[in-house]
């Protein structure tokens, strides 16, 4: 996924681009900085603005790179050749110069290749002048961002002054400072727009954002709707062979019960809502293909073994941790009647409750899918027993598309994905959570529900510098399915927002009603 943002100084940029960064976890690019930093050895090292030779070899010879924010949600530290220059950039020394020195084509050459190479890891939010128009004229969302003159001097000054513009009421103190950044930016923006290459101008495919009576955060939520439809668009595009989007009516009915004991269920609603993928063989197959099909797709050896280790892992943990599921039945009995999944999101204190929802859920003929952390691959044997309990790995540090198109399609079979949005195990009451909010975008992309659950009791199974699991009783509550057409909220972006602060709330709530019937337990 590549979002570029261009626009005229101070309209924002930067601003929006960081904090769409954090909120969808792409990596973010500061262009102008890589500019600057040519800017300042050109000074610096006395290169005359003008001789253009001498400005592309040096920005050729020098390394530019970001390092992590001083404070969170900072600016990058910028460093020239390993110094950190974060603040010698931002000069107004290096402000009037470094229209001239970006002019040069030789520098933006050298410029271009790098912010590519940047580019093509993927997973970008960059943001220039030129990014839509010459550096990436393929970026999956693109966004023009200005606002008038007037407002983009306000900000730069009340920010020089050590306001920060986006409080309510805040205002420029000094007029004289204003004025004269207000004319230093209408300068820079005009020298911008003349340059012979990647002059700053809006592509014609860009989507135009006027900020001036914007709040930041309402930038970030419109470019963060464009990001939503360009997710939406990309996994339509590569799974073109997906099932439709509400299951076929003339479904064949389940498989046997005689395949490894497998109950009625929505499991073996397989192969034709997959959608037509090469079945699997009964051995060698790759990781992906246990990722890519259908539960009651894998082979027969694979659903023997699934089935015979769930059949003794339900016994053993009903034995030696004793759990109990509050309001399960309704949700059990409306995933048998229905074509569709559900995804269940629930808090996370240990590696118990997964196993027990897993095996809870194959005791009704149902399946659900644990959404898990990519780093557990790491160790082959994991990675077998997580492809075999039809786990779906995420890369958690990027947008990952493929895992949410995965997630989408398990829905569509009839099979439920389980996320732990707290991404960690939160084993007491200081733990701070970030939630990782893709369990609402895989629901809304399978037109599903959100299922919130809890679990308290499981902390104490493998209580903290303990290896060896100790009994416990374990308990879960199940709350209703949260369905977007019943959050009173419209647009996708505010959906989406409302959809992952309900069902967190509710996971909460479901937890702290636990934590009252049973105390003491976390
Ligand atoms: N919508 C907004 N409303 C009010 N203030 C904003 C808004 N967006 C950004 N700001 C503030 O305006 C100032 C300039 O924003 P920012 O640095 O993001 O602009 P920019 O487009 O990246 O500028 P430049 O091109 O010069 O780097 C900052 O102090 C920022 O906090
Ligand atoms: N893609 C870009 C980005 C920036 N420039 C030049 O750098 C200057 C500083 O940029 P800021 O975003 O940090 O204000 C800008 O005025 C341009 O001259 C560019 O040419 N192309």
């Amino acid at each position: 996924m590549i979002v570029v943002i261009d626009g005229p100084a101070g309209s924002g940029k930067s601003t929006v681009a960081r904090a769409l960064g954090r909120r969808e976890g792409l990596t973010y690019l500061d262009t102008g900085a890589m500019y600057r930093c040519v800017t300042l050895a050109a000074l610096e090292r006395g290169v005359d603005p003008s001789d253009a030779c001498a400005l592309g070899a040096l920005a050729r010879s020098v390394t530019i790179a970001f390092g992590p924010a001083a404070e969170p949600g900072g600016a990058p530290t910028v460093l020239l050749d390993g110094r950190d220059v974060t603040s010698a950039i931002r000069t107004a020394e290096v402000d009037s110069n470094v229209s001239a020195v970006s002019g040069v084509p030789a520098v933006r050459e050298a410029m271009v290749a790098q912010q590519r190479a940047v580019g093509a890891a993927g997973d970008v939010v960059a943001e220039g002048r030129d990014m839509g128009t010459v550096v990436f004229p393929d970026a999956d969302v693109k966004v023009f961002l200005s606002a008038d003159a007037a407002a983009r001097a306000r900000r730069r000054t009340m920010e020089r002054e050590g306001t920060d513009p986006r409080t309510p009421g805040a205002e420029v103190r000094d007029l004289a400072l204003y004025e004269r950044i207000c004319r230093d930016i209408l300068a820079r923006d005009a020298g911008d727009e003349a340059h012979a290459v990647g002059a700053l101008r809006c592509a014609d495919d860009a989507v135009r954002l006027d900020s001036t009576s914007m709040t930041a955060d309402e930038v970030v939520d419109a470019v963060a709707s464009l990001v939503d439809g360009a997710r939406e668009r990309a996994a339509a595009e590569a799974a073109p062979k997906d099932a439709p989007e509400e299951a076929p009516k003339a479904e064949p009915e389940p498989a046997p019960a005689s395949e490894a004991g497998e109950g009625a269920g929505k499991a073996a609603k397989s192969a034709k809502a997959a959608g037509g993928d090469a079945p699997m063989r009964p051995f060698h197959n790759t990781w992906d293909d246990y990722y890519d099909h259908g539960m009651a797709e894998f082979p027969l050896p694979s659903r023997m073994v699934y089935s015979a280790a769930c059949a003794v892992v339900y016994g053993f943990t009903r034995l030696y941790w004793p759990w109990r599921f509050e309001d399960a039945e309704p949700l059990m009995e409306e995933l048998e009647r229905r074509d569709k999944g559900t995804v269940v999101v629930m808090n996370h204190v240990s590696m118990v409750e997964p196993v027990i929802c897993v095996v809870m859920f194959w005791r009704h003929g149902l399946r659900i899918r644990p959404v898990f952390k990519k780093e557990f691959n790491r160790s082959d044997l994991t990675r077998w027993v997580f492809t075999r309990v039809g786990g779906i790995p995420v890369d958690r540090g990027t947008a990952d598309l493929k895992a949410v198109r995965r997630a989408k399609r398990a829905i569509q079979r009839g099979e439920s994905v389980l996320i732990y949005p707290e991404g960690t195990r939160i084993r007491d009451d200081d733990g701070t959570a970030d939630i990782h909010g893709g369990f609402a975008l895989i629901a809304r992309m399978a037109k599903t529900d959100v299922t919130p659950m809890a679990v308290v009791g499981a902390r104490d199974v493998t209580p903290e510098g303990k290896r060896l699991p100790r009994p416990h009783r374990v308990f879960f509550k199940v709350g209703r399915p949260l369905r977007f057409g019943a959050l009173g909220v419209k647009g996708r972006r505010e959906q989406l927002d409302a959809m992952e602060r309900r069902a967190m709330d509710r996971v909460w709530e479901l937890r702290a009603e636990l934590r009252r019937e049973h105390p003491g337990e976390w």
